[in-house]
């Protein structure tokens, strides 16, 4: 069953069109990720659908409900989690959640919840004096203080150390395991292609495309390399007249050949046969992050 849905999504600030004819639909305990540049209209399209924001047109329906005309409603089963929490800094944990929790019916043990994020010892802990990272997890205790059946979280990740951004990655995946839908606005690839189901990638205000990431990957066409660093200059013909090699470049003092096939087999056995010393040859499949790039910079007009 569809939790979210998007038709027709419009939104423009004065000449700039932030979010152009968006669609797509969110299904029930799926992580939904929208990727895309700085600027593509994705922290306009998750305010519309979240109700923070009134789109110019389009129909939203979020669990059945209109973001606008039921907010009410809507704030009590969608958390929030913006891109930078601002709270007074005198604040303390503990109080920031029971105050959160104050606005819901219905809604988390804040102890409990403060626990699950590893938040307890932060509990008198001013909210100015937090790390990035427990800062980070305090909006995302404030967006899932209410239990709501979905959870928006934009660039959760963004100025996390790697071990941060993991425990963070994991917070997420229990949230999904308790049953909870969440919609998550990303350009960190990595994270994109850890948490998500699905990914409608954003550029220009546009979906460009919405597939699982191995379908992105797929879409994007880009075959395999494969990286070696000779040991000395060689003719790169050599490797490009080779069945199925599509493309022979430098990256810095790496030759990257791109193909088809067996490419790294068929890369070794002409190494060997022509006598080129090399060192670290690898093969390297594509990943969401070369299917984006791919993707974005074929530009709107070619994928659509
Ligand atoms: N309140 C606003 N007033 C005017 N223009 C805005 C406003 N908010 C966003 N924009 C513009 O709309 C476009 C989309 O912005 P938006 O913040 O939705 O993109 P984004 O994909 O979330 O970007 P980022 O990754 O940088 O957060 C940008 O060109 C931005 O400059």
């Amino acid at each position: 069953m569809d939790v979210i849905e998007v038709a027709g999504l419009h939104k423009r600030y004065g000449e700039v069109v932030a979010v152009h004819d968006v669609g797509f639909t969110v299904a029930r305990g799926e992580v939904f990720g929208i990727l895309g540049r700085n600027g593509a209209g994705k922290t306009t399209a998750v305010e519309c659908v979240s109700g923070l924001r009134a789109p110019d047109r389009g129909r939203i329906g979020v669990l059945g409900l209109d973001p606008r005309r039921d907010r009410k409603r809507l704030r009590q089963v969608l958390g929030v989690q913006l891109q930078e929490a601002v709270l007074p800094d005198a604040l303390r944990v503990g109080e920031a959640v029971a105050l959160y929790r104050s606005f819901y019916r219905d809604g988390a043990d804040p102890d409990r919840l403060l626990a699950d994020l590893g938040l307890t010892e932060q509990k008198r802990t001013p909210f100015g004096a937090l790390s990035g990272g427990q800062a980070q997890r305090v909006s995302i205790a404030l967006a899932l203080v209410g239990n709501p059946r979905v959870a928006v979280l934009d660039e959760l990740s963004t100025g996390l150390d790697p071990r941060a951004r993991r425990e963070i990655w994991a917070l997420v995946e229990r949230i999904r395991d308790s049953g909870v839908t969440v919609v998550l606005v990303t350009h960190v690839m990595a994270e994109a292609e850890r948490l998500c189901d699905r990914i409608a990638v954003l550029d220009a205000g546009r979906v460009l495309a919405l597939d699982t990431p191995a379908g992105l990957v797929e879409r994007a066409g880009l075959g395999q390399r494969v990286r070696l660093r000779p040991l000395a200059p060689f003719e790169h013909a050599l490797l490009a007249d080779l069945p199925g090699v599509t493309g022979v470049g430098a990256d810095g003092a790496e030759v990257v050949v791109t193909g088809t096939g067996d490419l790294l087999a068929a890369v070794s056995s002409a190494l060997a046969r022509y006598g080129i010393a090399a060192t670290g040859t690898r093969l390297e499949r594509p990943g969401l992050e070369d299917a984006f790039l791919e993707l974005t910079g074929r530009g709107a007009a070619e994928v659509a």
